[in-house]
């Protein structure tokens, strides 16, 4: 099982509802040639905090405000049955730097009504608009016919909207 993380790079933010969000359209690895949040698994004693920070920095060279990290998501990805991914995602709309392209990603800001879902992971469009709306999270969804993940089939899912989510690991004692 892995554990990974996305960020969500806001900006025009007055109050809740964001105007744009940075997405990436990934380059290589899992899901490459879509479009989704920089992101990645997390490294060895690494918190899922520490992990969108540093794969935001990583992915499109943007440095994000620790202060404005907010967690709003947990989301577990099942590949014919077994847990494959859980996935800690956040929202941030402080962060230093413009975006850069880099050999993992090419970022590129969308207005979040005009977000490419039919170049995304299926399930994006289920749980991003209530994200980028401020709303949390808890889903699980089930993909079949992997490996892998990328090439699987989404059948199925189960969202709680709303209800409070830890940050921290999942699997790990830290954080
Ligand atoms: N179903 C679904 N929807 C939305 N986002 C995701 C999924 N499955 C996923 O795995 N993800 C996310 C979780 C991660 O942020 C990325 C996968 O990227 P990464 O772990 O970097 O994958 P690789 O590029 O293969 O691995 P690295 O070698 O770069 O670590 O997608």
């Amino acid at each position: 099982m892995t554990e990974a993380t996305l960020c969500f790079p806001l900006r025009g933010t007055d109050g809740v509802t964001p105007e744009e969000v940075l997405l990436i359209e990934k380059r290589r690895g899992l899901g490459e040639g879509w479009y989704n949040g920089p992101g990645g698994k997390l490294e060895a004693e690494e918190t899922p905090r520490e992990c969108a920070i540093r794969e935001t920095r990583e992915e499109v060279g943007l440095e994000v405000d620790p202060a404005a990290l907010e967690k709003a998501a947990e989301l577990t990805f099942r590949l014919d049955g077994d847990v494959h991914t859980v996935c800690h995602v956040y929202r941030a709309d402080r962060f230093e730097g413009e975006p850069v392209t880099t050999p993992e990603a090419r970022p590129e800001w969308f207005s979040v009504e005009e977000i490419p879902y039919d170049q995304m992971w299926d399930d994006d469009r289920l749980w991003l608009p209530g994200v980028l709306s401020g709303r949390t999270v808890v889903g699980e969804f089930a993909f079949e016919g992997g490996p892998p993940l990328d090439e699987a089939d989404f059948v199925d899912h189960d969202l709680g909207w709303d209800v409070p989510i830890t940050d921290g690991s999942t699997t790990r004692s830290r954080g």
